[in-house]
Parts: structure tokens; sequence; C-alpha cells
């Protein structure tokens, strides 16, 4: 299950700018990806599910080159910000996507749709519209979608950084737990130093498209002479 990443000397143009990641995330663990606004995060959580391609090098899961593969075919679920759901489609049928886009679903898989939705605290919810539902409601049914995928990563980019402090602690403790249970390797994008002492056994820092740190969580947390990270951890 434990599928570690290395990004291999990956480049990347957009625009005006350029991107070059090297470096390789532990399987199995939680990593948070921290750094200065428009530093590029996003960008290489894009690379990592495959809405970007990169221009020179290589991104590895669990040894296998996925470089140039559909995000479709690479091992990863997603929890965005937001927008995480079709509007149209109620929550069940949200979480059944994560199973089968055709939703040709077996009893079977109902079940494990309707076990998630427990899972993560939306018993009851299936018909619900997304539209009817809290912002951490719909960030439980996200959880739950990426839950049925069953793939051994999970990228996550500002999940929580939409909903109140409370609800965010709670979605981090289920993160947490989900985390626990299925020791998959998971990608977390944050603003928030909390939130790295909180989730992370590791974190890197993106700075002016380039990972400029990648340490254990507890020394990164600790680290103090990188200005732009003593910045970030002093909020
Ligand atoms: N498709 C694109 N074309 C041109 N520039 C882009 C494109 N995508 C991102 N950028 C630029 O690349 C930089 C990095 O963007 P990215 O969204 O990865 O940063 P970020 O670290 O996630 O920022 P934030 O914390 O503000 O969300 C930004 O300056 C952004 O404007």
């Amino acid at each position: 299950m434990a599928d570690n990443i290395l990004l291999d000397k990956v480049g990347l143009r957009l625009g005006g700018q350029h991107f070059r990641f090297d470096g390789s995330l532990p399987g199995g663990a939680i990593t948070a990806i921290t750094g200065p606004s428009g530093a590029g995060k996003s960008t290489l959580l894009n690379l990592l599910a495959g809405f970007e391609i990169p221009d020179q090098g290589r991104v590895l899961m669990g040894g296998t080159d996925v470089s140039g593969a559909h995000p479709s075919q690479r091992p990863v679920s997603l929890v965005f910000q937001d927008n995480n759901l079709f509007a149209h489609l109620d929550v069940f049928t949200n979480v059944a996507l994560g199973i089968h886009p055709s939703l040709k679903l077996r009893e079977a898989d109902r079940q494990v749709v309707l076990q998630a939705l427990q899972r993560v605290g939306l018993d009851g919810f299936a018909k619900r519209m997304p539209g009817t539902l809290s912002g951490g409601e719909k960030q439980r049914a996200a959880f739950a979608r990426a839950l049925v995928r069953q793939k051994p990563v999970l990228l996550l980019d500002e999940p929580f950084a939409a909903l109140d402090p409370g609800l965010g602690i709670s979605m981090a403790k289920l993160l947490l737990e989900l985390h626990r249970e299925t020791a998959n390797t998971v990608i977390i994008v944050t603003h928030d130093p909390q939130e790295v002492a909180r989730l992370a056994d590791y974190a890197v820092f993106v700075e002016s498209g380039a990972i400029t740190l990648q340490a254990p969580a507890a020394e990164f947390l600790a680290r103090q002479d990188l200005p732009a990270l003593t910045a970030f951890l002093s909020g």
C-alpha cells in the first residue's frame, strides 16, 4: 500500500513561471507541503495528480514512472478545498463516482458507499444534494469518495482552509484516523503551521518554484535558518 513518491529533477514551465522539483516524499506517511503564496505548492500537487505533465524529469509512485499518465491512471485520490462534488448528483452518487465513473454498481459496491458515508459521519445523507450540505459535510462527502477509491496515495489541497477552525480540527482528526487505518501516503498542502504540527510526519517547504527544505516534521518546525520558513512559522 505504501507508495513513496519520487520527483526526479521535474521541470515545468507555466507562462513565465519555471518550476523545478527534486525530492522524495515518504510512503505511508503524512507529508505537508507548505510555503509562501504563489511559491508553487498547488503546481507540485498538480504534477503528482497528473493535471500537469512535466517538461523534464520524472514522477515515480511506488517505483512506477507515472510522469505522462492521466490522473485516472495514477494511484491517487484527491480532496480539494472546494468544488469536490457535482452539484446535480446526490451524496450517494457523488461518492459512488469514486468506485466507478460509469456508476455501474453491484450491491457490494453500494454497501461500500454506505459504509464510507457512515465512516465519515454522514449516515442518512445519501439522498441529500450537495447544495443542502454545510461546508464540513461537503468535505466529509469528498473524504468518503476518496475512501472508496482505495488508492495508495491521497492528495489534499488545503482541504480545511474554507472551514471554521473547530471544524478544520475535527476533519484533521478524521484524516489522521483514516490514515492510521489504511497507512496510505498522504500529501497535504497547507498554509497553517499548526496543521503541520497536528498532522504531518514529514514536511516540504516550497519557495519560488522549488523545494528548499524537506525534513521530518519536528525538525522542520524547529528550523531557524531559512528566512521564508521562519516567516511562515511565525504566521
Ligand atoms: N497555468 C498557469 N499559467 C501561468 N502561470 C501559472 C499557471 N499556474 C500557476 N501559475 C503561477 O505559478 C505560480 C505558482 O502557483 P501555485 O498555485 O502553484 O502557487 P501556490 O504556492 O499554491 O500558491 P497559493 O498558496 O497562493 O495557493 C503563481 O505565480 C501562479 O500565478
